[in-house]
């Protein structure tokens, strides 16, 4: 689990994160979303430590990031995979080698073993013989695919990943989801989702974090999402004639409401 408690983020004294706190559930695809200049891509900065906050804790299982010396961040990024836009592959290593590539830069482990778990992370994410190929003789998903083996290779126990869908089609972007959903429930990973992607907010949102204006406005599933009442979170999931038809039609068929705090 991660806890934000009460963090403040300014950029040349504009303040963009006004005191966010949120939970991020270990075993659950935990999505940040909001508008665009909201704040998600500072706020899932700041929980890898790649922004430090002035204001506030970040606390991984209890572990304080920004109380954390040098030797325990090293430590901490062990315990961290990361999904980029956008994939970020090594052009000139094969599929393999990606995967391989954290193992060999954070583990003892030997060339055979380094095999082993690369191969068993690819036949994951379902990959299983693509492992001489290089990342341009593979489609878009394919390539997401790797990225995700290789975020996994070294077992980790928080996962993040950056707008996995971007320049997907939404049948592959469903399948990325799914694979996402599957293994954080599997081993059990703290998962944080940045997305825009509207079908992954109702598909997967297991614990949805809306942020609006450097606000955390909401919290909820993608239960709760239906008959939430706030408007910003309303206005900005449901902006769409599809969505709204989907909403409307999901309440008029009765979807569960449960306790949500707004
Ligand atoms: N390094 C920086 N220096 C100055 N301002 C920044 C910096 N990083 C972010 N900001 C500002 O902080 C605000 C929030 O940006 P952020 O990137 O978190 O938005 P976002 O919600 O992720 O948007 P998008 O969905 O478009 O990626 C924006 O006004 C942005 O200009």
């Amino acid at each position: 689990m991660i806890q934000v408690c009460d963090i403040e983020k300014s950029f040349d004294g504009t303040k963009v994160l006004k005191g966010v706190s949120a939970t991020f559930e270990t075993g659950k695809t935990n999505l940040i979303i909001g508008q665009s200049g909201s704040g998600k891509t500072v706020l899932m900065k700041s929980l890898v430590g790649l922004i430090r906050p002035e204001k506030g804790q970040i606390l991984y299982d209890g572990r304080d990031l920004l109380k954390m010396s040098r030797e325990q961040i090293q430590h901490l990024r062990t315990e961290i995979g990361m999904l980029f836009q956008g994939s970020a592959l090594f052009d000139s290593e094969t599929v393999l080698g990606n995967v391989e590539f954290p193992l060999m830069m954070y583990t003892n482990m030997s060339f055979a073993e380094r095999r082993k778990r690369a191969r068993f992370c690819l036949e994951r994410v379902g990959l299983k013989g693509a492992d001489a190929k290089f990342p341009s003789e593979i489609s878009g998903g394919m390539q997401k695919r790797v990225a995700i083996a290789r975020a996994i290779a070294l077992n980790p126990k928080y996962l993040f990943c950056d707008e996995p869908n971007s320049g997907l089609d939404p049948k592959t972007s469903i399948l990325i989801d799914e694979l996402l959903s599957d293994i954080t429930h599997e081993y059990g990973i703290t998962t944080v989702i940045n997305t825009h992607d509207m079908n992954s907010v109702l598909g997967i949102g297991e614990n949805i974090i809306f942020i609006n204006h450097g606000h955390r406005e909401w919290v909820g599933d993608n239960t709760m999402i239906y008959t939430a009442t706030n408007q910003a979170l309303t206005n900005f999931v449901f902006a769409t004639e599809l969505f709204q038809k989907v909403k409307d039609y999901m309440v008029a068929n009765g979807t569960p409401v449960t306790p949500h705090h707004e």
